[in-house]
């Protein structure tokens, strides 16, 4: 039996995801027609003989019921929140939660960090990992740039044994071009190593007692930098290198390149989520014709969403619930949430328009692309800050957070909207408080 355990960190990691981040768990934030970590369920029901999934943060438990309630309803597995009293570092929760990851005897557990998005090859993993007789763990590795790898767990490893031989998490200096994905499976055995950690920790914390606010806190672990670091070169630790596609999702610029492979995804293996003429009956296509608004490629359309049939959307777009797109609409490359409306005729390009935001007549909203350099292989995306070293914003795509009002015929360049703002002009490359 096997179990899969989901890391999605609490409310102060998503930062970076603001002002999405403000209303709604950054976990849950819809890509491609799914809450984040529903991705990595689907995934993880997928893996023959999985029996539970545990979803480990510390968030508020409030803010992860209803998702988990209808999780189980949809995929009728045993899925529960389990909430760290405070953040405990991404192997401090599964070393507490031990006997609930423990139960009912698994031979292993797959570990998904919620904040990549990817194709997870977790049933390769799994052949991979039982063929590897002496392996604690397996890691997920992908090839990054020179230049970006620094930014990742860097491995090195025995190209004939795929075994890990030095593991250095955000080298500061070149390492290796292989990096950890953040997508392991563990062998139960992997709690005796925790248990050291944990124990080392103690001692160190009861032995500092200088009271110079140095001190660690004891439960706090690090799967990197506790675990794998130490565990590398001793043959316990492999590693599966992929070329399937793979990405953080640390912004929300990476949202859009998210919801863009996810939709793709959907060909393969859920065609029914997507809005395209292919999979409507010859006989009925006419019909629905009338009734469909123009799609261009991959796009998600909720079934409660209005989409006026002059509307023109793709490729890459997903509206989310209860959404309302006008006569003549073009959107492209872009999020829109639950309950937000566009209004006639405006253009929305390389944008989340937030949660029961507003878009008026005739506006354009529209943001730079923040995609993998294209002309350079293995490139991820940059995690730019959201100010270049000028103090100026740096170009991203145009974010409205939650109730916002664009009034019509203006123009939103490169901007990000906090909540409920109500704009009375045409912005560009700012953030509008
Ligand atoms: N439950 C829980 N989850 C946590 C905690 N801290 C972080 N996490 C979750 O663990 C994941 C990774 O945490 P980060 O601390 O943000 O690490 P990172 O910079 O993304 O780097 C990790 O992932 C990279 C791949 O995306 C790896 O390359 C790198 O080696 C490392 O594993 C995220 O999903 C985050 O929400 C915690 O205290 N508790």
């Amino acid at each position: 039996m096997l179990k899969a355990v989901i890391l999605i960190g609490g409310p102060l990691k998503g930062t970076r995801f603001r002002p999405l981040s403000l209303d709604i768990p950054k976990p849950l934030f819809p890509v491609a027609g799914l809450p984040m970590i529903q991705h990595h369920i689907e995934a993880c029901v997928n893996v023959p003989n999985l029996k539970e999934i545990l979803i480990l943060g510390y968030y508020p438990t409030s803010e992860l019921t209803q998702f988990v309630a209808d999780m189980v309803q949809e995929y009728k597995v045993n899925i529960r929140y389990l909430q760290e009293f405070t953040a405990l570092g991404t192997a401090g929760g599964l070393y507490h939660f031990r006997d609930q990851i423990r139960s009912g005897n698994p031979e292993a557990f797959f570990v998904l960090n919620g904040d990549v998005c990817a194709d997870f090859p977790l049933v390769e993993m799994l052949r991979f990992h039982q063929e590897k007789k002496a392996s604690l763990v397996t890691i997920m590795a992908t090839e990054a740039t020179r230049q970006q790898s620094v930014h990742y767990g860097c491995i090195v490893q025995d190209r004939d044994t795929s075994e890990v031989t030095h593991y250095v998490e955000k080298p500061s200096t070149f390492v290796s071009t292989l990096i950890n994905c953040g997508v392991y499976i563990c062998s139960i055995e992997i709690f005796q190593t925790f248990a050291a950690v944990f124990n080392t920790r103690q001692q160190e914390y009861y032995n500092d007692a200088s009271g110079n606010g140095n001190r660690k806190e004891a439960a706090v672990i690090y799967l990197e930098i506790d675990v794998l670091m130490p565990l590398a070169g001793t043959g316990r630790v492999f590693a599966l290198q992929t070329s399937n596609w793979w990405s953080q999702l640390k912004t929300a610029g990476s949202a859009i390149y998210a919801n863009r492979h996810y939709l793709e995804l959907y060909h393969s293996r859920h065609m029914d989520r997507l809005a395209q003429e292919d999979f409507v009956g010859e006989k009925e296509k006419e019909k629905e014709k009338e009734k469909r608004c123009n799609i261009i490629g991959d796009v998600y359309i909720h079934p409660t969403a209005t989409v006026h049939t002059t509307a023109t959307l793709g490729p890459n777009v997903s509206i989310e619930a209860g959404a309302v797109i006008g006569p003549g609409v073009r959107i492209r490359e872009s999020i829109v949430l639950s309950g937000a409306t566009i209004l006639d005729h405006s253009l929305v390009l390389h944008s989340i328009v937030g949660r029961g935001s507003h878009v008026g007549q005739w506006t354009r909203v529209e943001g730079t692309p923040c995609d993998p350099n294209p002309n350079k292989p293995f490139a991820k995306m940059d995690n730019p800050p959201l100010f270049n070293s000028d103090g100026r914003l740096n170009p991203s795509i145009t974010i409205l957070g939650c109730s916002v009002k664009v009034p019509s015929e203006v123009i939103l360049l490169n901007s990000i909207v906090l909540p409920y703002k109500e704009l009375t002009r045409s912005f560009k490359n700012e953030i509008i408080l």
